[in-house]
């Protein structure tokens, strides 16, 4: 008889160690934020479809919400235009608008989309204002210097996340992979930050999980070592003192909103190493940093 080698037997105990995990997660929400900083590497793409496919197949039901800020900018230069963010929000004119709707609801999403189902899922691409699914209203941004909140144009915040189309998807075994664009009252499309909206949904799906895939190893402190666990307290001091900043700031403002709200496991990752997904999910091998509501 072949004995095994001892690659595969590790192979072996490795998915046998997954047992306890997916049995704890199966039938729950996972809701997952794919940043577009975290989709730059053809690889990383493929191994992030791959691990979206295995979650469901093994029973749970991950819902994808993705960004694509470095896509937006690169076809804001291609118009000679540049990007402009103000609180880690980008400001949004007309024009630019188009181009986020265009990116996010067109180009990212179709190509998460084709790489999930050429992996075996069964995607089905939305933007928010699919079966008007995310309705937001305006967003103003808080001046410190002034009284006066900042208007930074066609950016949303959520009101309101109907979530009848994603159990629908859910139910029929399609994976929802969501852009980050809402609609207003009159139908006139929002720029919503995409962590806003992976945040919210957890919160209205009920979900078990948030994973916030970004760039770089979870949230750093001032010398750039990695905090593992924040409390919101921590939170409010490394806001204070300027060791968070740009698009970390929606990032950790959703996930400590998620992590209040009751959504019982909120998680910075770096999606620059491969199957961290899996890695989060499926073993004890804490990557990144955790959230906690106290
Ligand atoms: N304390 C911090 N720890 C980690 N990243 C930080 C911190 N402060 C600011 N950042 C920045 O936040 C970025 C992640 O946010 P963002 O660029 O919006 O990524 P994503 O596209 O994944 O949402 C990091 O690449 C980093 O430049
Ligand atoms: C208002 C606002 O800033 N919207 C974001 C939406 C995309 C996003 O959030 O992309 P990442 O997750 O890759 O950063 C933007 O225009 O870049």
């Amino acid at each position: 008889m072949d004995t095994p080698n001892i690659d595969a037997q590790q192979k072996a105990g490795i998915l046998a160690e997954a047992l306890p995990y997916i049995r704890r997660f199966a039938d729950k929400t996972i809701v997952i934020k794919y940043g577009g900083n975290a989709m730059t590497d053809p690889q990383l793409k493929e191994g992030f479809a791959q691990d979206v496919v295995l979650l469901k197949l093994v029973g749970m039901n991950p819902v994808v919400v993705h960004g694509g800020g470095p896509q937006i900018n690169d076809l804001l230069a291609r118009v000679g235009k540049q990007g402009e963010f103000v609180q880690g929000m980008r400001v949004t004119d007309a024009e630019t608008m188009d181009i986020v709707e265009m990116v996010l609801g067109g180009l990212v999403n179709k190509e998460i989309v084709s790489l999930i189902n050429k992996h075996g899922g069964r995607a089905v691409g939305l933007t928010g204002k699919d079966g008007d699914m995310i309705r937001a209203r305006k967003l103003y941004l808080p001046d410190e210097q002034n009284d006066t909140p900042l208007d930074i144009g066609q950016v949303g915040e959520v009101a309101d996340i109907n979530p009848e189309l994603v159990a629908l998807l859910d139910s029929g075994d399609f994976i929802p992979v969501i852009a980050p664009v809402g609609v207003g009252e009159q139908g006139e499309a929002y720029n919503i930050n995409a962590d806003l909206v992976a945040g919210k949904l957890a919160e209205t799906l009920g979900a078990e999980k948030l994973i916030l895939m970004t760039n770089t190893p979870g949230v750093l402190d001032k010398q750039g070592n990695l905090l593992t666990g924040l409390t919101p307290s921590r939170v409010d001091e490394l806001v204070a003192d300027g060791t968070l900043s740009g698009g970390m700031l929606p990032k950790i403002s959703s996930a400590l909103d998620a992590a209040r709200a009751g959504v019982p496991s909120v998680h910075i990752i770096d999606g620059r190493v491969k199957h961290a997904l899996l890695l989060e999910i499926l073993t004890d091998a804490g990557v990144g940093t955790m959230i906690r509501a106290r």
